[in-house]
């Protein structure tokens, strides 16, 4: 067993964060019966606190339906929080209406996953590109269609494709169309909800580099959600390890791959396919997790991840390990840590056992009425508005 050495000062928030999430729940209501009374609720997102710091890129990783999305959709206020807190520019931004948001809009950006269903197919792309413009009511310097076509340069498509339409475009070249659209109003924040990966492997690294040099022009801050660790890696500064609409490790990019200190984290990385697994962070064996990723309806108590980890006491069943600091630049939320600072890594104890497949809690236990995002995207309101 290894006791926790908490680094005083480590948790707190830093001062100048873009933005600042504290304690932020959004649970999904399951509703039966006549009277549609809430029998149970997903708990998609369910108490996460993080900062995101000006210019850096805060990189989001978890198993399929661990609420990465979720999270993705409450920080730009696409869906209304059930609890806790969120601030932008030191704003509290929780609970704003649209009509409140709407100027934020122009701060905050989203690129959604599918560049096939987030491109109205009737639009043109300057239409599309200059959406942004409408909605806010703004009037570049030099015109709209000029700035379009300055868009869609600075992503590397063909400005005289102005008058083209999405279909006429490679997956590839949709999410450039998205990346434009998004920086259109000059965001400060931008959130991208798994960006390449609906895309071909060949492309999905012309896409993250076009974010990053984006990020290095621009000056923008990212906080981008995917569930492949190889992507993660090579855009993020930060990373937080999502487990069951919980952080359960956040720390500086290096720092995690190389000595993680989650057993989850440790485990999603063993899976990673690396040239020469001498450089795996933290051993070179594989971690196989046992068991099936639970329901987010009926979360484990204690530490949600003891089911599956080989590391589990009977303090894990009951106690609740809290997100803590231990070691400079990285929280951990796990009563016995791998690598815990002044050892040397790699003493995990690791058990082989089975793969587990997640379970989606809408197969789990199928809610009868999933609620609806408050809050449409760009695209859907624009073309509502036809
Ligand atoms: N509108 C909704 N109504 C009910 N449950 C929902 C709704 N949206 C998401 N969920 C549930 O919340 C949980 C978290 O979903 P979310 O999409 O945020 O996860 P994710 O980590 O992004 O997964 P994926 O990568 O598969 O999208 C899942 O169990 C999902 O089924």
């Amino acid at each position: 067993m290894t006791d926790t050495v908490k680094i005083p000062g480590q948790t707190a928030p830093a001062p100048d964060a873009l933005l600042k999430v504290d304690g932020l729940v959004k649970h999904f209501p399951i509703k039966k019966g006549l009277l549609r009374r809430q029998t149970a609720a997903v708990r998609a997102v369910d108490g996460l606190s993080f900062d995101v710091r000006p210019g850096e890129t805060l990189g989001v990783v978890g198993e399929s339906g661990c609420g990465k999305s979720t999270m993705g959709r409450l920080i730009t206020r696409l869906l209304e929080p059930t609890a806790g807190k969120i601030e932008f520019q030191g704003h509290d931004i929780t609970h704003l209406g649209v009509g409140a948001m709407r100027p934020l809009r122009r701060d905050i950006q989203m690129i959604f996953q599918d560049p096939y269903s987030s491109l109205n197919p009737r639009h043109t792309i300057g239409t599309i590109v200059s959406a942004p413009f409408k909605l806010q009511g703004v009037t570049p310097e030099g015109g709209v269609r000029a700035e379009v076509q300055r868009l869609l340069e600075l992503v590397g498509l063909n400005p005289e494709h102005y008058n083209r339409y999405p279909h006429e475009f490679s997956g590839g070249q949709r999410q450039r169309i998205g990346i434009a659209r998004a920086l259109a109003l000059k965001p400060k924040l931008v959130v991208a909800d798994e960006p390449v990966s609906a895309l071909d492997v060949s492309i999905q690294a012309q896409v993250v580099n076009l974010l990053d040099d984006l990020q290095d022009e621009l000056g923008l801050t990212y906080v981008i959600v995917a569930h492949d660790l190889s992507v993660i890696r090579h855009v993020s500064d930060r990373i937080a390890v999502m487990y069951l609409g919980k952080i359960v490790e956040l720390a500086d990019r290096t720092a995690l791959y190389e000595s993680p200190m989650h057993p989850y984290t440790k485990a999603l990385l063993s899976a990673v396919p690396v040239p020469d697994p001498r450089r795996r962070g933290g051993g070179s064996e594989r971690i196989l997790l046992k068991g099936d990723v639970p329901s987010p309806i009926a979360p484990p108590s204690g530490c949600r991840f003891h089911t599956r980890c080989w590391k589990a006491t009977e303090r894990c069943k009951t106690e609740e390990p809290p997100l803590i600091a231990l070691a400079p630049g990285r929280q951990v939320a796990c009563h016995h840590p791998e690598n815990p600072p002044g050892e040397a890594s790699g003493a995990s104890g690791a058990v082989p056992v089975e793969i587990g497949k997640p379970v989606p809690a809408k197969e789990a236990e199928e809610p009868e009425e999933a609620e609806q995002p408050e809050e449409e995207s760009e695209e859907s309101r624009e073309s509502e508005e036809e």
